[in-house]
């Protein structure tokens, strides 16, 4: 059996990935951290849970995180990097969901996070946490930056039309239109994503430039091979989980006689979590709700120059957990499904 730690129990990511790995059969819970409800049962915290998880929270010091075969953070960026040398020094695989580990600069890093990256010597080496583009680096690496929320859906639905240096698009003239729902902004208290704030409103946020631009970008440019440039812009909308992005791509000449629903059938054709919808599909949010799935739509309105890839996940799983379990799977040699083979909550 596989010992997991988890930093970071009490938030939503962490909730999402105790969910999850309760039912993965080669995986045992060995220690779960919060700094202020330790010695409380997870259980008792989260009544969901009950009957699945039977530990308790330890504080970070406590918890026996060097004896896991792998610790995930589920914690705000700055976390990991603090702990990841040492706890890779003992043999522990780490996967942090949070940015510590993304952006390969490190003055990148602190330019778009505020504060200075602690052990850049490892950025070489991690991984970027993206099965569907790093499966094989992920399988041997001891060192995962999950990738982020947006950038996965953003990244996947363009994947299939920039691989490889694939001349069918205009590099330069990208952009995502991109809506999350409130979880995005984890269980802290904060006064936007109050009920009575981010209830019955829509909203724009961080459109003179978000943290997750740089990361789409390099991931972009690095599935290319050659400088990829789009623009971002988040939306909050008053959902609890799902992210729907909409991304609008300008059809180079090279790509007029391109038969996109196939390109796309095809590159995904052997992905266990990537659904590519009927042509003419209008992906909804909660047709992935719980899900690892991702699943994407291809429109070129009146067979013109413009493609327009809808993209749904939902943030929590996909965009977060789900997606670290799919990679946990892959890094210890299991199948990639094995925990995640979950139908999606509807309605
Ligand atoms: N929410 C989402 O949809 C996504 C989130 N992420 C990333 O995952 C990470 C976690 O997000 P999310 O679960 O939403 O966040 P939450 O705010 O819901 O949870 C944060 C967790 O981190 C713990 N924590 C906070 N500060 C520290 C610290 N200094 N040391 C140890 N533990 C700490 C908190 O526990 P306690 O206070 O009890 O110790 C809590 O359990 C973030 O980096 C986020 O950016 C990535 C993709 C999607
Ligand atoms: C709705 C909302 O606030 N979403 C968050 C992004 C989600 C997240 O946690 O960011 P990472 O994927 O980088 O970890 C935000 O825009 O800051």
């Amino acid at each position: 059996m596989i010992k997991v730690g988890i930093v970071g129990g009490t938030g939503y990511t962490g909730v999402e990935l105790l969910r999850l790995l309760s039912r993965h059969q080669e995986v045992t819970i060995q220690a779960v951290t919060s700094r202020k409800e330790a010695g409380m049962k997870v259980s008792e915290m989260f009544p969901s849970l009950r009957g699945f998880v039977d530990v308790a929270f330890s504080t970070p010091e406590d918890a026996d995180l060097k004896s896991c075969d792998v610790v995930f953070f589920a914690t705000p960026h700055g976390v990991a990097m603090a702990q990841a040398p040492e706890l890779l020094a003992a043999g522990v695989k780490v996967i942090d969901l949070a940015a510590d580990f993304r952006l390969k600069d490190p003055a990148e890093f602190q330019k778009w996070y505020a504060m200075e990256h602690t052990c850049p010597e490892l950025l070489a080496e991690a991984v970027y946490g993206l099965a569907e583009v790093n499966r094989e680096a992920i399988a041997s690496a001891r060192l995962i930056g999950m990738a982020g929320c947006y950038p996965t859906s953003v990244q996947l639905g363009l994947l299939p039309v920039l691989e490889g240096g694939r001349q069918l698009v205009e590099t330069d003239t990208l952009i995502a239109d991109c809506k999350s729902g409130v979880s995005g902004a984890g269980r802290k208290a904060e006064v936007g994503t109050l009920f009575a704030e981010a209830g019955d409103n829509f909203k724009a946020y961080g459109v003179k430039g978000h943290r997750h631009s740089p990361e789409i970008n390099q991931g972009l440019s690095a599935i290319h091979g050659a400088p990829v440039s789009l623009t971002f812009v988040p939306h909050l909308t008053p959902l609890i989980r799902g992210i729907h992005s909409t991304i609008y791509a300008r059809i180079k000449p090279e790509g007029r006689d391109t038969d996109f629903q196939k390109l796309f059938e095809e590159r995904f054709a052997g992905e266990a979590f990537v659904d590519v919808m009927p042509a003419g599909s209008t992906p909804e949010t909660r047709s992935v709700r719980g899900s690892n799935m991702v699943r994407i739509a291809v429109h070129r309105p009146g067979n013109g120059d413009l493609l327009i890839i809808l993209v749904v996940e939902d943030n929590l799983v996909k965009g977060a957990s789900g997606q670290a379990v799919q990679v946990m799977n892959l890094m210890f040699g299991l199948p990639e499904r094995q925990g995640l083979d979950v139908v999606p909550l509807l309605p």
